[in-house]
């Protein structure tokens, strides 16, 4: 089985670059302000640049305005957007994208009612519960929460790094990992040797399957 790699929250050129040469299937910017790992339209349309053919570019948004999503891509070219708010369905299918919905999850039963919610997502991405934040949290929550049954693409996010995400993938069996502060040596600056570290368990545990 192949589990796919998203990497998320950069903000460097170079950082692209290493993601992508190592294999990664998408790359994420954050268009969040509140977030360290945040980008200005500029730096988001300089490092869209960067990003080949058959490397998926996400667009990270938290409860924005239709204009702010509209502006962002009018500018830099996402091929999917990821909503991590209160979003509805129908506004996340407004904007004639694909979408990824995340959700933070706490309690048995919710990623099962999102599957039914978010039908036309293009994947769920489940992430750790915090009260406060969004995402990229950095912790990892109860995967036994996750159903094995899944009608779409689930991803697997939430304080994911090179020493848990084997282990995950076998207990998991995620369509992809997206994973930002478990290779970062800072908020939104990615470190080269945790990703290299990081795909190389990727591909290990892909491997031994
Ligand atoms: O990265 C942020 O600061 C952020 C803020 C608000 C919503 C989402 C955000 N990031 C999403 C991600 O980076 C990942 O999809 C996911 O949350 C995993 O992050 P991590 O636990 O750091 O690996």
């Amino acid at each position: 089985m192949i589990t796919r790699v998203k990497i998320c929250g950069l903000t460097r050129p170079e950082d692209i670059n290493a993601a992508v040469s190592l294999g990664a299937d998408a790359v994420g910017l954050v268009f969040y302000q509140p977030s360290q790992r945040s980008v200005t339209l500029e730096r988001a349309h300089a490092l869209a640049r960067r990003v080949p053919a058959f490397v998926s570019l996400t667009g990270l948004f938290v409860n924005p305005e239709p204009e702010e999503v509209e502006r962002v891509l009018q500018t830099v070219p996402l091929d999917l957007l990821q909503f991590h708010g209160d979003e509805t369905p129908e506004f996340c299918a407004s904007f004639g994208r694909r979408w990824i919905k995340a959700i933070r999850v706490k309690e048995a039963g919710q990623v099962e009612q999102a599957f039914m919610d978010y039908s036309d997502a293009s994947g769920l991405l489940v992430d750790a519960w915090d009260p406060d934040r969004y995402g990229g949290t950095g912790r990892s929550f109860n995967w036994s929460l996750i159903p094995a049954e899944r009608p779409m693409p689930l991803i697997l996010a939430g304080g994911l790094s090179s020493a848990n995400v084997a282990g995950a993938i076998e207990q998991v069996r995620p369509w992809a990992v997206d994973v930002s502060g478990g290779v970062e040596s800072g908020k939104g600056v990615k470190d080269a040797s945790k990703l290299s570290e990081f795909f190389k368990e990727v591909r290990r545990v892909c491997k031994t399957d």
